[in-house]
């Protein structure tokens, strides 16, 4: 009795935005539309690859960009957005000679974003931050007021007294939240200090904890300035992977920040 030995081989590169880690998938035909569970054993860290989500390189619909980012969780669950990982899929379709730089438009669920290259960093426009209600969120038996916020995907940011609660706090486990209002799940972020300067932790909706999330950290920085009495201005991030810079203005909201290809291969599911 014979084991059916068929092995399908799937191109990828792997990349990351302050730490906040990708597997990306190049689809140039639209060829292979991953399922949920191909996803999740990708971006498996013992069994797989390895990563925060996935993004698969597709061509776009809209003729406003030449390239789609199918942006996968972890899990395997869509999200309309995802702002360290449209950095890093730019990085990657410049590596390749996908697109030409300085400014590269792409498309996404949550509308085209352009990014422009500056120097090491890559600047996105994601369009303002959307404030919604207001909320709470759980650990542990303990409960913080939280401000929900739209970047295309959906947020709640909560305030810390301090560096030392931001530290303590047990984020392998998802915080609970009203799920009334968050049907779809909500990515939830910690925050402590005052804008210019914030310092953040996150749970990330289909995830886990991560290293960074780049609409978290937009959704940090737009409220830190808010809460500073500002309408616009600049507000230094910090993630446990690194630094992002936030700005809003008048018009929009941009996100500064690092986007690395450190690895490419064959996966053989
Ligand atoms: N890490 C991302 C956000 C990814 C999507 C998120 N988990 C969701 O489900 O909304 C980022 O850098 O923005």
């Amino acid at each position: 009795m014979g084991h059916n030995c068929q092995v399908t081989t799937i191109e990828f590169a792997k990349g990351h935005g302050t730490g906040n880690d990708f597997v990306i998938v190049p689809d140039l035909e639209d060829a292979l539309p991953l399922k949920d569970a191909q996803v999740a054993a990708m971006c498996d860290r013992r069994f797989g690859i390895g990563g925060d989500g996935l993004l698969r390189v597709v061509p776009s619909e809209d003729p406003g960009a030449e390239w789609f980012m199918d942006y996968r969780n972890a899990d395997g669950s869509i999200a309309e957005m995802c702002g360290n990982g449209v950095r890093v899929f730019v990085r990657y379709l410049l590596d390749k000679g996908l697109a030409q730089g300085p400014e590269v438009a792409v498309s996404t669920r949550a509308g085209i974003k352009t990014v422009t290259v500056e120097g090491d960093e890559l600047r996105v426009d994601m369009g303002s931050a959307v404030f919604g209600a207001t909320s709470e969120a759980s650990v542990e038996g303990f409960t913080w007021p939280g401000q929900v916020v739209s970047m295309g995907n959906p947020h709640l940011v909560c305030h810390l007294g301090d560096e030392a609660e931001l530290e303590a706090l047990e984020l392998f486990h998802q915080p609970r939240y009203d799920a009334a209002l968050f049907p779809e799940g909500v990515n939830v972020e910690f925050v402590t200090g005052t804008a210019p300067h914030v310092r953040m932790r996150v749970h990330e909706r289909g995830v886990g904890e991560t290293a960074s999330c780049g609409t978290g950290a937009c959704a940090v920085g737009a409220v830190a300035l808010s809460h500073a009495g500002l309408d616009t201005g600049t507000c230094r991030v910090d993630v446990p992977g690194g630094t992002l810079t936030i700005t809003v203005t008048d018009e929009t909201l941009y996100m500064t920040g690092p986007a690395v290809i450190v690895a490419e291969g064959v996966f053989r599911a």
